[in-house]
């Protein structure tokens, strides 16, 4: 398996090249030259797969060049017993046709651990075969974070510094990744907001000079394309056991940086059958207002009940649009230079294709303490704020009755208390036991200015040897 770059200029990758990298260098992000499809056939007979074994068959393919068949096996099977339900991604009905995929199991309570729980164990194994080290640079809204951390700490070979906008995370989130102790770790609060810190990890890709020639610089945002393969298994799981290929299935997807969503279209092109995927954003609505008006630009960033997702670069829409035009790398650097310089106004085509497949809804904060507070009352069960704009968007998206909608649940309510609170409920949300302590925990965290030199002086300074 080839992986070649958004903005067809960079040399084509294999999975363990693009697994060290981030960003290709000519901007663009990695995308499979070709992808793997399931026949009905086979997509029927994973309905007798569990997670790990679903994860094995849906991997392969993209990894096969790279890892031996039992290697990975013993990889994913190592990855999923982390996970504290045995289904690992387990389905909850709300209502006729409604149902949440549980996406919070994993040791940090977001989704974002089925990726890097995995990306860790990965890069764990492809450094010890190079014996190299690297450096991991993150950016966080929140949860990406944690579950970086989390999943890289037991790698000896890395020295890993994850970027958050400082005061704009929850307090669970900030403590989840400032009370992980190790010298290789180190949390960096930005006196910015997440789009600075997601420019600054893409500035220090474009130039490395700050770094050691040696030390190779790798991602764990959703730009390192081994997170996006990773979540593609979770929508074959859900549409299987909801009656797939014989029936189709939509999703509702809680949207920041466009790369769960995105895992959900490579399910669809695949061979599984998805009717609809829902865009769900919160106030900051790029994405809904691409969807809706042709028209994609930056706006000002606001703060929100639904920190994670407090977004307005969404990095993997380029993924996106690379297909929508035509895989035409030169026309996706002319998008992103304009992109950059302002807004860009999509082709009728591309938005056409776009229409065939997603919808969009905005949710406000408003609204997303309503549907906390619906659900509560309807089914006594308890969404956290991001799961909450997916179901508020999966209710309005008028998708045919008949048609099952998942909505992803992409968060642990506990991660989020003050949201719940804003809902007017007065439940304890409990951490899971093995967090119980987090509040006692010392923190470890370095305030900077926004200023990508202090962070790049800070990360040159901080590397072991
Ligand atoms: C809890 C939660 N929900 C939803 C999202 C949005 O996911 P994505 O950025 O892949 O669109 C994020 C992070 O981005 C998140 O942390
Ligand atoms: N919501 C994320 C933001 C980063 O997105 P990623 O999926 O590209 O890592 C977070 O919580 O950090």
């Amino acid at each position: 398996m080839k992986y070649i770059s958004t903005r067809g200029q960079a040399p084509a990758l294999n999975f363990e090249d693009v697994l060290l990298t981030g960003l290709a260098p000519d901007g663009g992000l990695y995308v499979p030259e070709t992808l793997p499809t399931f026949s009905a056939e086979e997509i029927a007979a994973m309905a007798e797969l569990d997670y790990p074994q679903l994860a094995q068959k849906i991997v392969a393919p993209f990894v096969a060049d790279c890892i031996p068949a039992d290697d990975l096996r013993a990889i994913i099977e190592d990855t999923y017993a982390e996970f504290r339900h045995t289904a690992v991604a387990p389905m909850v009905q709300l209502a006729h046709n409604q149902w949440v995929l549980e996406l919070f199991h994993g040791p940090t309570l977001a989704f974002k651990d089925f990726a890097l729980q995995l990306l860790g164990r990965l890069l764990d194994y492809v450094l010890e075969r190079r014996h190299r080290k690297v450096v991991i640079m993150g950016a966080t809204s929140g949860d990406t974070g944690s579950a970086a951390i989390e999943g890289c700490k037991r790698c000896s070979n890395i020295d890993i510094f994850i970027l958050h906008p400082h005061q704009r995370v929850s307090e669970v989130q900030r403590r989840q990744m400032t009370t992980v102790v190790g010298d290789n770790i180190h949390n960096l609060a930005v006196q910015g907001n997440f789009d600075d810190c997601q420019a600054m990890v893409k500035a220090c890709f474009a130039d490395r000079s700050f770094l050691p020639e040696d030390r190779g610089l790798v991602a764990v945002n959703s730009i390192n394309w081994a997170r996006i393969m990773a979540q593609i298994v979770y929508y074959f799981y859900a549409a299987v056991a909801l009656g797939a290929p014989a029936r189709k299935v939509a999703f509702s997807v809680p949207t920041g940086n466009f790369g769960d969503i995105f895992a959900g279209y490579l399910a669809q092109r695949m061979g599984l059958p998805v009717e609809r995927l829902i865009i769900a954003t919160n106030r900051n609505d790029v994405l809904h207002r691409a969807l809706t008006t042709a028209t994609y630009s930056r706006q000002t960033l606001h703060h929100t009940l639904s920190p994670s997702m407090d977004i307005s670069v969404s990095s993997n829409f380029e993924r996106l649009l690379f297909d929508l035009y035509d895989r035409d790398g030169a026309a996706i650097a002319d998008l992103m230079a304009r992109f950059d310089a302002g807004a860009i106004h999509f082709s009728d085509t591309a938005m056409a294709r776009a229409h065939s497949l997603f919808s969009s809804a905005c949710v406000d904060d408003t609204q997303t303490c309503a549907q906390i507070a619906a659900t509560w009352d309807e089914c006594e069960y308890l969404l956290d704020p991001h799961s909450a704009i997916g179901v508020r968007a999966a209710l309005e998206s008028g998708v045919d009755a008949a048609v099952p909608v998942v909505t992803l649940a992409t968060a642990h309510p506990a991660k989020f208390p003050d949201a719940v609170r804003s809902a007017g409920l007065t439940e304890e949300v409990g951490l899971p036991l093995h967090l119980r302590d987090l509040f006692e925990r010392p923190e470890r965290c370095e305030v900077l200015p926004n200023d990508l030199a202090a962070v790049r002086a800070f990360m040159a300074d901080n590397l072991r040897d």
